[in-house]
């Protein structure tokens, strides 16, 4: 076939803990990363000359070689060079529909769908380890994006444990149309703020992880326990991003007003999740957080948990 199109699904974060910082000046990290219904689509075609050309509507999406699906397809030619001879060039167009730069990881998705799509264009049969391998060149979010569905994630967040799947949970997601937040900014100032030299001395990343405090959630993921589940969502970089934007918090209040099993912001934000139980308490939420909120720059969206990661559209 010349050409593949790709569902590229959202993630959100159950669970994010900082352990510590490294000295590749990433973050150590102890997560639960859940797929969820919302996802862009990603339509690949091989071209007849050697270029890799982006293609995307959204004004906040680059066209250039600093998207992360470009980036992605250059990897991929730099370690496949002669099935990139053999094959020419790709043409990558994004249909956006997560939003940008709000902690759901769409552009590590799409990055993560032009390495699946290439695997098929080029016939590759990379196996799953290897797909995920060079995922991680590109972002430590792009491992998970692969694979998708439930699963812990350690290291800079590019070693993968699957976790049972999750079914029949519900999430209602908000975000502010012009809020972004930057998240090397997020890591830094939590990196100034909670992890001084003094801790850091005091205590080796080894011993620190020990100690981590995800045993409860994925217990909770184990015995499929929506409720718990939602009480014991943690998100370490909510205590940086919250106090810089209060509307992030105004949302989460608004949230547990409304009576879900649990909120939380996503990733680095500044989108918040809310989980329901139900489809119809999900849009019964979402209608009265719009109503409550008032906001024409909200958005919201009611979407449910899914098994699957990078698929192709049948
Ligand atoms: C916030 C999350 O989305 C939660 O899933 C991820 O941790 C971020 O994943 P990502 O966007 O794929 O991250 P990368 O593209 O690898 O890194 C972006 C920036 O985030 C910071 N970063 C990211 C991951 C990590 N474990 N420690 C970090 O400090 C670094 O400043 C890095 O420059
Ligand atoms: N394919 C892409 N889709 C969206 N944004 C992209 C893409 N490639 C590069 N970008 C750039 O990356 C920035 C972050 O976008 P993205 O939507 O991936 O953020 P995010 O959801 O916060 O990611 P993460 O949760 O992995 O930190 C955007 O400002 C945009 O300029």
């Amino acid at each position: 076939m010349r050409s593949y199109s790709l569902i590229s699904p959202a993630k959100i974060n159950l669970y994010l803990e900082i352990i510590g910082d490294r000295p590749d000046g990433y973050h150590e990290l102890v997560m639960v990363l859940q797929s969820i219904g919302l996802s862009d689509r990603i339509n690949l075609r091989s071209l007849s000359t050697d270029i890799i050309r982006v293609q995307c509507d959204h004004p906040q999406v680059p066209q250039d070689k600093s998207n992360l699906a470009y980036r992605a397809a250059e990897l991929m030619a730099v370690k496949f060079p002669e099935a990139f001879a053999q094959y020419g060039g790709v043409e990558i167009a994004i249909e956006k529909q997560i939003p940008v730069g709000a902690g759901l990881a769409g552009g590590s998705s799409n990055a993560a769908a032009v390495i699946v799509g290439i695997d098929l264009l080029w016939h590759l049969g990379l196996t799953q380890s290897e797909l995920q391998e060079l995922a991680a060149k590109i972002g430590s979010d792009v491992p998970f994006c692969i694979a998708g569905g439930t699963a812990l994630a350690t290291g800079r967040g590019e070693e993968l444990s699957p976790l049972p799947n999750l079914d029949r949970l519900y999430v209602v997601l908000g975000k502010y149309r012009n809020l972004a937040v930057y998240t090397p900014w997020a890591y830094q100032t939590y990196r100034q703020q909670y992890l001084s030299s003094y801790v850091r001395d005091a205590d080796s990343l080894e011993a620190r992880r020990e100690r981590v405090h995800s045993g409860p959630m994925v217990r909770a993921i184990y015995n499929k326990d929506g409720a718990k589940i939602g009480q014991l969502l943690h998100n370490d970089l909510e205590k940086v991003v919250l106090p810089e934007y209060p509307q992030v918090l105004r949302l989460r209040e608004a949230f547990i007003s409304a009576g879900v099993l649990g909120t939380m912001m996503s990733g680095s934000g500044p989108t918040v999740f809310a989980l329901c139980e139900t489809e119809a308490q999900a849009q019964q939420v979402q209608q009265q957080v719009r109503q409550s909120i008032l906001d024409p720059d909200l958005d919201l969206w009611v979407t449910g948990v899914t098994t699957n990661g990078i698929h192709v559209s049948t």
